[in-house]
């Protein structure tokens, strides 16, 4: 992805607050949605000078939904994700999260509201357990979650539920087994494993994928999809995958770019039997 390699600029982090109560964040207070909605962008626009990558994009994904975005190489796909994630600032539009607009919010920020991203292999700590990888990734979110004085007065009940959690996460993984070992030490699919438990230890209602198989063989593709939707039963999950086959077995909906924008948008059956998404995308285009 030739995106992950740009330098983001980050967005305002005064916009955080800590505190869903906290009358100081005019976004949470000011800027509701009235229909409900997990994720809702509005004509999101992103330029690269005079060049746009998403030109008026909106996308909007229900509580559940498992959604795959598809499109030919330099659609947008991976800049759409980028603008969800707060990776990159958008240049127009919004973003809405829970009914809250979220457009300005930093990308920590965002996965501490519920928005997960996919970790690459080189986000998962090699030279750390698999334990203490996931309970790294719990602790980066779990700060919100007690106030300084609960901390400082109950360390060992916090410490605790961090436990807890942690072998959790293990169980549903199915990587308790080897949670003492080093997460480089791991077989090929346990190290998957561990990326999906990382980002299942930030909490997330939403989970983006960019290409999660991608340079897998057709075996370990399936192997983990089968895990992905094992484990994240209860996200919603919006994912970039160039195996259109998959993507007809396993979404709910399909959207579909061309060139920026959303060139259709429909269950399986009715992608695959959109004559625009034929010409545009399904025929000739190689990925
Ligand atoms: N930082 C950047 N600066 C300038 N142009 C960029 C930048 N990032 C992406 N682009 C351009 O924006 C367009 C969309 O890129 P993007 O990576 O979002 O496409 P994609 O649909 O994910 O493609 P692929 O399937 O190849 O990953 C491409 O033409 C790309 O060259």
């Amino acid at each position: 992805m030739a995106l992950e390699s740009s330098e983001p600029s980050e967005p305002n982090e005064s916009n955080e607050s800590t505190d869903p109560t906290e009358p100081s964040d005019p976004i949470e207070t000011t800027q509701q949605r009235t229909d409900n909605p997990l994720l809702q962008t509005e004509n999101l626009v992103k330029r690269f000078g005079q060049f746009t990558a998403t030109d008026r994009i909106d996308l909007t994904i229900e509580r559940g939904e498992f959604r795959s975005v598809i499109g030919p190489n330099g659609a947008g796909k991976t800049t759409l994700f980028n603008l969800i994630t707060g990776a990159l600032p958008v240049t127009e539009g919004a973003i809405y999260f829970d009914g809250a607009d979220i457009t300005t919010l930093s990308p920590s920020a965002r996965v501490r509201r519920g928005i997960g991203r996919s970790f690459q292999i080189s986000n998962v700590f090699g030279g750390l357990t698999v334990r203490e990888n996931v309970r790294l990734a719990i602790q980066s979110v779990a700060r919100d979650e007690y106030t300084a004085v609960e901390s400082l007065f109950k360390p060992t009940d916090r410490y605790d539920e961090l436990n807890d959690r942690t072998e959790a996460i293990l169980d549903r993984i199915g990587l308790a087994h080897v949670a003492a070992e080093q997460a480089n030490a791991l077989a090929y699919g346990d190290k998957r494993r561990l990326e999906i438990g990382v980002v299942l230890a930030t909490d997330p209602e939403l989970v983006l994928f960019d290409e999660p198989t991608a340079g897998m063989s057709v075996e370990e593709t399936r192997e983990t999809i089968d895990l992905l939707e094992a484990v994240l039963v209860d996200q919603t999950l919006l994912l970039i995958e160039h195996d259109i086959e998959l993507v007809m077995e396993l979404s709910d909906r399909i959207t579909v770019l061309n060139g920026g924008q959303i060139l259709a948008e429909g269950t399986p059956a009715e992608i695959a039997a959109n004559q625009d998404v034929q010409n545009a995308y399904l025929g000739g285009m190689t990925e």
